[in-house]
């Protein structure tokens, strides 16, 4: 007999709508922990709405949202707070502080929610940046680096606190593909180094399969498809895989 294991996040029937558009339509998804689960799905489809549903950054119109057993709806702001202390995440455009050096960036989370002395923080924040490929850039401004150090040093930020719950949109984008592997296997890495759970949006399907111990497929507002990369590569779900090789509506052939 198998034992599950209960999962770390629960999204129950949530649904949400923004001036009449049905982003979300009943979206269940249950996330084990321990484990990176990659989210697909078409651009503009709700990726990025569904991830800020975890956080409690945005809340669904019907529906729960479930964190290590806390509905997040019955949470107080200073109760949502402190859970998101558990969580390190970097948004589809990971914005830095731009008047704050790239160290006093990664430092951010330490200054703000841990009473560690100077030290101690340098050194946490001199390892995150070593850990990303970035040593040595400790005072640099965000403004002088490219687009792709920018990058590193939010996905540094986001790692700085050790954070048990992982959320990445889109980590990769605009990285090229040495760096893309370098950070999906620091991902990888941290994830199984420090024993966490991490939730992942890309559209590199590349980094999506090496990463994945699961892949959610989001289509049409609802987890059409929640299984492991090799069974989904297989699904006969013709959404996953139009999706998978790149084919374009039927509408839009129509009409060439
Ligand atoms: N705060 C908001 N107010 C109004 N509409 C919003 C808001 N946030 C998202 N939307 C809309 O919700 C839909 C889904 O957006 P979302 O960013 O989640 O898509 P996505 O799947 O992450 O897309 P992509 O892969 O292109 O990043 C879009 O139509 C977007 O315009």
């Amino acid at each position: 007999m198998t034992t599950a294991v209960a999962a770390i996040i629960q999204l129950i029937d949530v649904h949400k709508s923004f001036n009449g558009l049905e982003v979300l339509r009943g979206v269940r998804l249950a996330i084990t922990p321990g484990e990176i689960t990659v989210i697909l799905g078409r651009s503009g489809g709700g990726k990025s709405v569904l991830l800020k549903h975890l956080l409690g950054l945005m809340s669904p119109d019907r529906g729960q949202v479930q964190v290590m057993g806390q509905d997040l709806a019955n949470l107080s702001e200073k109760q949502l707070f402190t859970l998101r202390q558990r969580f390190g995440y970097l948004f589809q455009h990971g914005a830095l502080f731009d008047s704050l050096t790239v160290g006093e960036n990664v430092a951010f989370p330490l200054t703000e929610h841990t009473d560690w002395h100077r030290a101690r923080i340098q050194a946490a924040v001199r390892e995150k940046l070593y850990q990303v490929g970035l040593s040595g850039i400790l005072d640099k401004m965000p403004g002088d680096l490219s687009g792709g150090m920018r990058k590193r040093v939010a996905l540094a930020r986001a790692l700085v606190l050790e954070p048990e719950i992982l959320l990445f949109d889109e980590p990769t984008t605009g990285l090229d593909p040495i760096m893309t592997t370098t950070i999906g296997e620091l991902i990888a890495a941290t994830v199984r180094r420090l024993k966490v759970t991490a939730v992942i949006i890309s559209h590199d399907l590349g980094l999506a399969f090496s990463l994945a111990d699961s892949i959610a497929f989001l289509h049409q507002g609802q987890i059409i498809s929640h299984t492991d990369p090799q069974s989904f590569r297989q699904s006969r779900l013709e959404p996953v895989q139009q999706f998978l090789q790149g084919q374009p509506d039927r509408l839009e052939t129509a009409e060439v």
